[in-house]
């Protein structure tokens, strides 16, 4: 099963720039999460934070009783062995094969023979659907199956916390959409623990168990996907429908006159919550996800914190028909 991992009054700055501080959140076990932000409000870095690839001036990381940010590094070094990285780009050597760069942790942190290294390198290669490209280079493939190719090496060491840094940048509609049904496929076989950036507002409506959101330097929320998608607070309303009118401007935030000018103009009250759409369940032949009987008791036990809306939509929404707390 995946585990949990604890964010504390995490607080990071480079130099004078502060990225976001006192961030504090719980990834629950097991489940999807989706971490939303306009560009440069240090989503990438929060991700790099959780590993200990970089270290926030305050706070702690919790991860099965290891501090990722404050403690020994040889404890950070062999947690972070539980956690598989997709990064944006598949971050894939170029001059090795696909089945040379999915192997590479393999031979990096296991004494494995070659032979078991080829059932768990093709395993994952056919559960990303690579199955026949693993002799081509990354420069011979397409964009998509580079990243599916970074996701297959992510997953070698069998992560119990998969971290994906924008795994849809640069893919087309229907390749965004396979990649979810991927991503909610690989929760039901694994029951690992996800974090997903991104900026797609159909991944952010359709994949994951709870979702948050980074802007001005704080964590505006975080918590089950029907309160986001219900929610009335402006700058989640705006970026999850995707409209102009709001506090995002082009560069990150708008200034108050233009704000006090939409706001005169009635613009951003014509913008409605996103709604509850309903989210992917895992392909036909695969086990129920684990993570939803617990996230059911999670949610029964938060049900008062819950404005009315928001628990209509667990009521209403898919949690329901899988036996969710209405
Ligand atoms: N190693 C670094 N040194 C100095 N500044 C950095 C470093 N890494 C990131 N930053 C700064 O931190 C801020 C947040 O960057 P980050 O890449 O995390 O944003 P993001 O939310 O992931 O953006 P995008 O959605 O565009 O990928 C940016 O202003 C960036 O320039």
């Amino acid at each position: 099963m995946g585990i949990e991992v604890v964010v504390e009054g995490l607080t990071k700055s480079f130099g004078s720039q502060n990225v976001w501080q006192d961030v504090t959140l719980t990834l629950p076990p097991g489940e999807v999460s989706v971490m939303l932000g306009p560009s440069g409000t240090g989503k990438t870095v929060f991700l790099k934070s959780l590993i200990g690839l970089l270290k926030p001036e305050r706070g702690r990381v919790l991860v099965d009783g290891v501090d990722m940010v404050g403690g020994r590094e040889r404890d950070i070094y062999e947690a972070r062995k539980k956690f598989g990285l997709m990064f944006q780009d598949g971050a894939l050597f170029g001059s090795m094969s696909l089945y040379d760069n999915i192997a590479f942790p393999l031979r990096e942190h296991t004494r494995k023979t070659e032979s078991e290294i080829r059932r768990i390198v093709m395993e994952r290669i056919e559960t990303v659907g690579l199955l026949g490209d693993e002799g081509k280079l990354p420069g011979e493939i397409s964009g998509g199956m580079r990243k599916r190719a970074g996701l297959a090496r992510a997953l070698v060491l069998d992560p119990q916390i998969i971290l994906c840094d924008e795994p849809d940048s640069g893919l087309d509609p229907v390749r965004t959409s396979y990649l979810s049904q991927l991503l909610i496929d690989l929760n039901a076989q694994t029951d690992a623990t996800m974090l997903i950036v991104t900026h797609n507002l159909e991944i952010a409506a359709t994949v994951p168990d709870n979702m948050g959101m980074l802007f001005r330097r704080n964590l505006v929320t975080f918590g089950p996907r029907e309160a986001l998608l219900t929610s009335e607070e402006p700058v989640v309303r705006q970026f999850l429908t995707g409209h102009q009118a709001g506090p995002i401007g082009m560069s990150e935030e708008k200034d108050e006159a233009t704000l006090a000018e939409e706001e005169a103009s009635g613009a951003a009250a014509g913008v409605a919550p996103r709604g509850i759409v309903p989210q992917l369940q895992p392909s036909p032949g695969l086990p129920a996800r684990q993570a939803v009987v617990r996230r059911r008791a999670r949610l029964l036990a938060m049900w008062d914190t819950f404005p009315p809306a928001t628990r209509e939509a667990i009521g209403a929404g898919p949690a329901a028909s899988q036996g969710g707390p209405a």
